[in-house]
């Protein structure tokens, strides 16, 4: 059995009185791709603030990745420790090209500037050319990013993401405004990086969560809390996340 790469035990957040998250568990395994889904409000996103260190629980909860206690970590400390997030809306520098789009989020100590005019070495470069092709941007490396079409400024900010080494890859709604060709592709995507890196996608595009949680699970959060886990037709079938989540359950 793999050890677990994240685990959140007991954790709860509380905003002017309002439990966003309660009582929540879920543990990750090691290169483990898991797709967590609920309705508006069941709290994916302050459950992804709390991972990443952008929101502090209240005291009790613990948050390890690896063996590190994050729980009162900041969100800059726990970037560098290996824990990097994309937002649903991409953030790429428009001005730059792809390929300077991907010198910029190298990991390491890197102004801007210093970044952009010091010479890559060749492990880089070779590296940066594998990403490329990974998201599928090789033949665009010169572009400006602002003229790629969105779902390639989603790829360009997961290459983004890659370049800066993260253990754990926190992605929200990949597939929020693609064309289904451009979601399948994204999909494949995140399935050739499991087991390399370990993945939590939160997302509401059934047929793009069915596609990449083929191999894994689900979890569904609801009112702050997993209401239930397990293979893709598991949770489908399950009466509560029916009546809670498809609101069809008794039809
Ligand atoms: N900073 C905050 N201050 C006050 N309430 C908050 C804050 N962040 C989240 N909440 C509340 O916590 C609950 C969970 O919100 P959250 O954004 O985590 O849900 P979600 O599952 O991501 O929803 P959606 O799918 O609509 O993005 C909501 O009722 C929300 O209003």
């Amino acid at each position: 059995m793999p050890s677990p790469i994240l685990a959140v035990e007991d954790v709860s957040k509380t905003y002017d009185g309002f439990k966003a998250i309660t009582n929540l568990n879920f543990y990750l395994d090691q290169g483990e791709l898991r797709t967590v889904i609920g309705p508006n409000g069941a709290g994916k996103s302050t459950f992804f603030d709390l991972i990443s260190g952008r929101a502090k629980p209240n005291p009790g909860g613990k948050i390890t990745f690896g063996d590190i206690d994050v729980t009162q970590r900041n969100e800059y400390e726990i970037n560098r420790i290996g824990i990097g997030r994309k937002f649903q809306t991409p953030s790429v520098y428009s001005e730059h090209t792809v390929f300077d789009n991907l010198v910029l989020s190298l990991k390491g100590p890197r102004g801007v500037f210093s970044s952009l005019f010091k010479r890559l070495n060749s492990g880089d470069r070779d590296r940066l050319d594998d990403l490329l092709k990974l998201i599928r941007l090789d033949d665009k490396r010169s572009w400006k990013a602002g003229q790629l079409a969105h779902g390639e400024k989603q790829w360009l900010e997961i290459g983004m993401l890659l370049a800066s080494e993260p253990k754990l890859l926190l992605i929200d709604e990949p597939a929020a405004g693609m064309t289904d060709a451009e979601t399948h592709r994204t999909g494949e995507l995140l399935l050739s990086l499991a087991g390399k890196h370990s993945l939590i996608v939160v997302e509401h595009d059934m047929g793009f969560v069915r596609q990449i949680a083929s191999n894994g699970k689900v979890t569904v959060l609801h009112q702050g809390s997993v209401l239930c886990e397990g293979k893709f037709d598991e949770v489908q079938n399950n009466q509560k996340v029916r009546e809670v989540y498809l609101g069809r359950g008794k039809h």
